[in-house]
């Protein structure tokens, strides 16, 4: 069942915030603000590849904002049934995904690759912990994944991972919903679907989509 986490949210939202932020075409809400910055950042639509991207400015941008405004729960539709859900922000001219991540208490992703994109996560509530495996040399299943590392991500830090850095998956430890914000560029999984991997024979599966559970803050059926 679609939950917003607004509900459980609510201290934050109605929160006042720059009041003194120039009327136009730039907008008030600091999150609009920031999906507007990525965008711009990402250039117009001509050419899909992200190779001339600037992920240290991108990283930059997601930094700087402060998810404690609670403004991104209006995309925050979480499902308990469900390890985690995609909601999708925003296509960046067509160069990117913005997803808003929502993850139930205590489970979490698959061990998976991000179809040779940047991947930058920040976490907007809740702490996230994050696995770092080798990519096999083989996808045909052999050899137990080799961890590389751990980390638990808190509220406002920024993850960067990509296919050259390994596999991971996240888990929320916690025992509430965790939320996180996702940029994906260019939107290669979306297009393409990615990789899973089982932990223990280093077996890939291809998983041709990876679907959203709610588009421009309204749920999909
Ligand atoms: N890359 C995953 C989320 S995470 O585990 O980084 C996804 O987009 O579904
Ligand atoms: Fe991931």
């Amino acid at each position: 069942m679609a939950v917003n986490i607004a509900s459980s949210h609510m201290p934050y939202v109605g929160t006042p915030f720059d009041a003194r932020a120039p009327l136009g075409n730039i907008p008030t809400d600091r999150f609009d603000r920031l999906v507007l910055a990525l965008k711009k950042a990402l250039g117009p639509s001509s050419g899909l590849t992200s190779d001339d991207v600037d992920v240290d400015f991108l990283h930059l941008l997601m930094e700087d904002y402060d998810g404690t405004d609670g403004r991104w729960a209006r995309y925050a539709f979480g499902d308990g049934s469900r390890g985690y859900t995609r909601n999708l922000v925003d296509e960046g001219n067509g160069k990117s995904n913005l997803l808003v991540l929502v993850w139930s208490p205590g489970k979490g992703s698959p061990i998976h690759d991000h179809g040779n994109a940047h991947c930058l996560m920040k976490i907007l509530k809740g702490n996230l912990t994050e696995t770092r495996y080798e990519c096999p040399q083989h996808g045909d299943g052999e050899q137990p994944l080799r961890k590389i590392s751990q980390k638990t991500y808190k509220e406002n830090q920024v993850a960067y991972m990509a296919d050259e850095l390994g596999l991971h998956k996240v888990i929320n430890e916690g025992s509430d919903f965790a939320v996180s914000l996702h940029l994906y560029t260019p939107p290669n999984v979306a297009k393409g679907g990615c990789n899973i991997f089982d932990e223990k024979t280093g077996r890939k599966s291809h998983v041709p989509s990876c679907n959203y559970y709610s588009a421009y803050g309204q749920l999909l059926k």
